[in-house]
Order: structure tokens, then C-alpha cells, then sequence
């Protein structure tokens, strides 16, 4: 089993520190929104993060690797978390720190810190010094800064763009300053301000740009190379994300700048749905969908290293609660989340679509006791070129997700799965969220896939009915870049055996939007080979089954093919196979598909209607041919003349034009006639 340490991603949480009026609001200033409970104390490998706040009518749960308590300061987590990175970077791996959290939740606190408390960056940084020293190692870094997702080179005086480019698969960060650091105080100069003139230009960019950006650190140790280049061992980045803000409210509350934070908020989800990916070992990680990730991509996947720590609000903060689920979300490559309402509330199908997903997990002390797992993801949201809907469609459950659900579907299921109306409008609110559907006893759904409109699908095992629930979501972005998802559930059929017989066909909605399933056409296919045969005269069916099919070759010779192509046409709005010479329906079933099986036959009784029309006019007596329709006492006996001189004188329908009949007569005769046969 992997450790806890050595897990390539590592989600973590930390309640900031009071303020002193936030001090002076609460009691004793402890935060009383949430509360944590870890089940081994400080040696728990999984912690779970608990909204109290009894206002709400709600009770959710997050499940986190740890979390970092209001009076656990820097110094803890980087020991805890940072130290045992840094001698993996020496090893030459590489690893990332971020911080996420909602505005004001403590984040630079964190990674950058204060004079009177160093961030876990600085610390990292006196480690990687003293440690390149005894190793006889190079220290550089570089510090950017991401403004509307374009990345600017923070130690440039002019604060030069950077532009990301990829060469031989490696990612390099043109224009980006890599500044040799020798030491803390060359560190602390250009990390943590004093940047002398710097400051001017600062003031003025910063007048000009949104204020709320993404800051990134990069620490390089290095070895001297030759020709005295470094040769970059390992990398350690600290990314200090912008806060998330719910963009709608902040429209709703007519504040400006919603642009950028619907930016903001997009990179933010972008890395995320990146961590998620290399969590869950996705084949795909859409490192392509910020300048963000892309810039962070060269030190995320692989043998390094991800340590995402979640900054919380002392007092109720609802984006830091949004923040917390999603991190929660993408800590294990499946959703942890938990949730456990204590309002029941009825809702549509489409706002259970909206909300977590919940499945019971046993809780393990009283007041969480009652715990639903969430599983679901947060997406990407990748905008399409165009506002038309490119629908794609991704297999959600992998293996591993399967399992899970089949297990947790065999958890009680009589938990409700209700949810307040503030958390409905909470995960209503969240953008990004891959929202997850439910089936009724079944276990919950893992979705993906971003696009302006996507599908997702899940396959999910009910243990009530032993039916398989194909659940497809139709997920769209509104306006603010949240998705909307209207899920779609379908049961599929089972066979015998009780396997679903159409699973492999609801694997891929492609094979829904492009062409029904294969069985759904086999279907059609069949009946319609049915309803031909037996509404077919069996003399007719006879002859197609068991005779030959040379007729399609005669009819094919005639010179007015189109009459007998309308004449088909009106029989069965098939094309007529001519291609096949054989004799042996049979033998042309074993190497034809049932389609060109089909088709055969299906002609077959066509011309054999058509044959046996012409065999009529060739033997019957005068009476019976003027009971054909268009025939009368004329040419009933000018066709018996023209059997006088020719024993088989209609051959095939061109033939009809000897007894004055027009094309367009033969055409009109055979919709009577053949009408009536099958009448
Ligand atoms: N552990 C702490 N103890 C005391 N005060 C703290 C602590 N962490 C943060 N603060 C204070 O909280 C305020 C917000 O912190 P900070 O600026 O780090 O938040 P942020 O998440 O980076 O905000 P933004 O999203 O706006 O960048 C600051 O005044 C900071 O000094």
C-alpha cells in the first residue's frame, strides 16, 4: 500500500488564524463553522472537515488527507508537508505547492507569510539553500505572476510577458527570469518586495491590471554542467492562487470586474480538473487549458509531486466551502466529499442532477455519523470555438470507480439524499462542478468532460432492481461559466444471463447522437424482413427463398431501369442489390452482412412480383388477364396474338410496351397491381 507521503497528490486543509475583529465577533475566536474531526489525532492518514453552522439547516462533510488547525502556524505544515518534498527535488523530482481558498482565506499568509511569520516558501527556501550548500548545488528562481491568464515575469523590471512554449515535449517559459539566489536574503529582496524601483512600476501596472492575479514561485537546484550551464536537478513551485469569488453573486451584487473573476475562477477549475486527472491516472490531463497549467505542467504529472492545500475562513465563508469540496473532490481521483443534510426536501430530477451526488459511508463519531459520499469532479471548462453545442461524450466509470460504486451501492439506501435549498443553491453555484445523478438505490456517478456542452454518461449498478441504469448528463455552460446539467437515465434491457444487453452500446452516447445502437438496428432490420416475408403471398416468398435470384440480373439489363428502380421503390424504399450473382441465398447469407442479406431478399420479393406479373401475362387465358388493371377486351386479345408468335413474349417489364403500354402505364399498372397483392 502506498503511504500517505508517498501519494503523488496530497489534499490538505488549513483554518486561518483569526483577525482581531474576527476575534472579537466569536467567543473565543475559534472558528464555529466547521468543525474537524480526525479519527488518530495528528497520525490520522484521513481527516474529515464538517460545516456546523446550524443557520443552514445543513450538515456537510469533506474528507481531507489532514487539516491544519487556526493554531497550527507555518512552521507546522511546511515540517509536515513541504520538508519531506525537498529532498525528493535534490533527488530529482519535482514538486508543487498550492494554495487555494477562497479571498482573504489566508493563502499568502501561507506560502509567503509575514516578517513576524515566515511562509512555508521562505522556509523552503532557507531548507533548499542549506541543502544545495552541502550538496554543492545551484539555487535560481523565478517569480511570475498570472493577470487574465497571461503569465508576467515578476523579477523583470518592465514585467515582460511570458510566453509558454512547448519544444521536444518539454515546456519552456520564454522571457521568464531565472535569478541565481545564494542566499535569504537575495531570496527575501526579490520574493518578498523591497524590489527598490520596482515599486513605481508596480503601482502603475497595478492601476492598470486587475489587483487579483495568481502568483507562482519556482526554486531550481541546479548542477553545474558544462560550459558552466546549469542543469536544472529538480524544481519546487509555490502557487499562490487568486481567491475564488462566486462570479454570479458578484454580478448579482452589480460588482464590476466579473470578467476576471469568471477567469480566475476558470484557471482555478483548470488546475484542479489537472490534479484530479494525475490523481485518478487519467490517460488525459488537460494541462491545455490555462496558461496556469500549462506553465505548471513540467512538474505535475509523473514522479513528482502535488501537495493542494485548501485555506479556510475562520467565519462562514461559502466559496471557501466550495473551495474545500472541490480539493476534497480531487484528493483521491474520485469524489470524497460528504454530505448529510438534515432537511428533506423534494426535488427535480434536475436539481438532484445539480446537487452532490450522495452515497452513505459509516461514519465514526456521533455528529458525522451519517455521511454520503460525494462523488463527483469539478471539469474544466474549455470553451468551444463556436457557441454550437460540440457534443462529446467520455466513459465516465473506470474501473476502479465501478467498484466502488458497486460497493457503496450495497451500503443502507434508505439515507436520504436531500439537500437544503442552500446547498442546492450552493452547488447550483459552483462552477466547474461535474454534477453527478443518482439512481435510486444505486451508487453515485463519476462524469467528465468539459466542453461548452458536453455529455456525460455513467453506467451505474442498482442493487435494488439488478438493473443496470445507463445515466447520461447533458452538461452546458451558462453564461458565468457554471455548468447546468440535465441528466438523462435510461435502464438497460438485460438478456438472460441477466448482463446488460446493451451496456457496450451505452458505453458511447456517440453511438446514440450518430446512429442508434446496433441492436436497436438489427431490430428494425428484422422487422422489416419480417412484415416484407409475411405480408409477402407465399408463393412469392418461395420463390425469393428458395429460387434463384436471377431475375435482378434480367431486370438490370432492360433499357428503362428507372422503371423498375420506381417500380421497387414504390414496393420498398430500398436500393436494390444488383451486385450479388449467386444462386444460393444461403451461401450469400454467409458472406453478405444481414443488412446485404437483407437486401437481397428484399429485392428478391420484389422481382419476384414483378416476375410473376410477367409470367401471368405470358399463360393466363383472356379472362383472367382482363382482370388485371389496364387490361381489357383489346389487349387481353392482342396479347394472346403476341403469344402466338413468341411462347413467352414478355420477358421482362420493357416487354409491356409491345401491347401499347407506356411506361408510365407500366408504372401506374404495377402500383395497381401490385398494390392489390399486397393488400
Ligand atoms: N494564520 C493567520 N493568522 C493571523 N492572521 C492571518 C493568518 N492568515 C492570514 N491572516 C490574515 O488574514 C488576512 C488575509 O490573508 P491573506 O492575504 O493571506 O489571504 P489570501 O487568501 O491570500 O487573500 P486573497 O485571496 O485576497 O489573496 C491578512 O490580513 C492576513 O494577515
Amino acid at each position: 500500500m502506498v503511504s500517505i507521503r508517498d501519494r503523488k497528490v496530497r489534499v490538505v486543509a488549513k483554518l486561518r488564524g483569526s483577525l482581531a475583529k474576527e476575534a472579537e465577533s466569536s467567543k473565543d475566536g475559534s472558528v464555529s463553522w466547521l468543525s474537524v474531526y480526525k479519527p488518530k489525532g495528528e497520525d490520522s492518514e484521513t481527516v474529515t472537515v464538517t460545516l456546523v453552522e446550524q443557520s443552514l439547516s445543513r450538515r456537510e462533510c469533506y474528507e481531507v488527507d489532514f487539516c491544519y488547525e487556526q493554531n497550527q502556524g507555518n512552521d507546522v505544515i511546511y515540517s509536515r508537508e513541504v520538508k519531506p518534498l525537498i529532498s525528493r527535488v535534490f533527488e530529482g523530482h519535482n514538486a508543487t505547492v498550492i494554495a487555494c481558498g477562497a479571498r482573504g482565506s489566508g493563502k499568502s499568509y501561507m506560502i509567503q507569510g509575514t516578517e513576524e511569520e515566515l511562509g512555508i516558501a521562505v522556509l523552503a527556501m532557507v531548507e533548499v539553500l542549506s541543502v544545495a550548500e552541502e550538496k554543492g548545488k545551484l539555487v535560481s528562481m523565478s517569480f511570475y505572476e498570472i493577470v487574465q491568464d497571461r503569465v508576467y515575469d515578476m523579477l523583470d523590471q518592465k514585467r515582460q510577458e511570458v510566453s509558454i512554449l512547448e519544444a521536444h515535449g518539454k515546456i519552456q517559459l520564454k522571457g521568464l527570469s531565472q535569478v541565481r539566489v545564494a542566499s535569504m536574503a537575495e531570496f527575501q529582496k526579490l520574493y518578498c518586495g523591497d524590489r527598490g524601483g520596482m515599486r513605481k512600476l508596480d503601482q502603475k501596472i497595478a492601476a492598470e491590471l486587475p489587483s487579483r492575479s495568481h502568483k507562482g514561485l519556482i526554486i531550481y537546484v541546479s548542477s553545474c554542467g558544462e560550459n558552466e550551464n546549469d542543469v536544472v536537478v529538480g524544481k519546487m513551485n509555490f502557487v499562490d492562487l487568486a481567491g475564488y469569488e462566486d462570479a454570479r453573486r458578484k454580478s448579482r451584487d452589480g460588482q464590476t470586474c466579473v470578467e476576471n473573476i469568471k477567469m480566475i475562477n476558470k484557471s482555478i477549475y483548470a488546475l484542479q480538473n489537472v490534479v484530479y486527472s494525475l490523481k485518478a491516472n487519467e490517460v488525459h490531463v488537460p494541462y491545455r487549458e490555462s496558461k496556469l497549467t500549462r506553465l505548471l505542467q513540467g512538474s505535475l504529472g509523473g514522479t513528482n509531486r502535488i501537495l493542494l492545500v485548501s485555506c479556510l475562513n475562520p467565519s462562514f465563508c461559502q466559496d471557501s466551502l466550495y473551495m474545500l469540496s472541490l480539493a476534497s473532490r480531487c484528493g483521491q481521483g474520485t469524489n470524497r466529499a460528504i454530505s448529510d443534510s438534515t432537511k428533506k426536501i423534494s426535488r427535480s430530477v434536475r436539481n438532484m442532477a445539480s446537487i452532490s451526488h450522495k452515497s452513505r459511508l459509516h461514519g465514526s463519531s456521533s455528529n458525522i455519523s451519517k455521511k454520503q459520499a460525494v462523488r463527483s469532479m469539478p471539469f474544466p471548462e474549455k470553451k468551444a470555438a463556436t457557441n454550437s453545442s460540440a457534443l462529446k461524450t467520455r466513459k465516465l466509470f473506470d474501473k476502479t470507480g465501478q467498484l466502488k460504486s458497486d460497493k457503496m451501492s450495497s451500503l443502507d439506501n434508505d439515507l436520504a439524499t436531500e439537500h437544503s435549498t442552500q446547498e442546492e443553491e450552493m452547488t447550483s453555484n459552483t462552477a466547474k462542478q461535474a454534477l453527478p445523478l443518482k439512481a435510486e438505490g444505486s451508487s453515485p456517478l463519476v462524469l467528465q468532460d468539459p466542453k461548452s456542452t458536453s455529455f456525460s454518461e455513467a453506467l451505474v449498478p442498482n442493487s435494488i432492481t439488478n438493473e443496470t441504469t445507463a445515466c447520461f448528463q447533458e452538461i452546458s455552460h451558462n453564461e458565468d461559466g457554471h455548468e447546468e446539467v440535465t441528466p438523462i437515465t435510461k435502464v438497460l434491457p438485460k438478456d438472460k444471463n441477466g448482463e446488460n444487453m446493451d451496456k457496450e452500446n451505452y458505453n458511447s452516447l456517440d453511438n446514440q447522437r450518430v446512429s442508434p445502437p446496433i441492436s436497436a438496428r438489427l431490430q428494425e432490420l428484422s422487422n422489416n424482413l419480417k412484415s416484407l416475408y409475411f405480408s409477402t403471398p407465399t408463393t412469392y416468398r418461395d420463390t425469393t427463398m428458395t429460387n434463384d435470384i436471377s431475375v435482378l440480373d434480367e431486370v438490370s439489363l432492360t433499357n428503362d431501369t428507372s422503371v423498375f428502380d420506381e417500380i421497387s421503390t414504390l414496393l420498398e424504399p430500398v436500393t436494390p442489390h444488383r451486385g450479388a450473382k449467386t444462386n444460393d441465398a444461403q451461401e450469400v447469407a454467409s458472406f453478405c452482412s444481414p443488412w446485404e442479406t437483407f437486401n437481397m431478399h428484399n429485392s428478391g420479393v420484389k422481382d419476384s412480383v414483378v416476375k410473376e406479373y410477367l409470367k401471368f401475362l405470358n399463360t393466363a387465358k383472356k379472362e383472367e388477364l382482363k382482370k388485371l388493371k389496364g387490361i381489357g377486351e383489346k389487349r387481353a386479345t392482342y396479347i394472346l396474338e403476341l403469344r402466338e408468335d413468341s411462347p413467352e413474349p414478355f420477358k421482362n417489364l420493357d416487354d409491356l410496351k409491345d401491347i401499347g403500354v407506356s411506361a408510365k402505364q407500366v408504372k401506374r399498372m404495377m402500383r395497381q397491381e401490385v398494390g392489390g397483392i399486397f393488400d
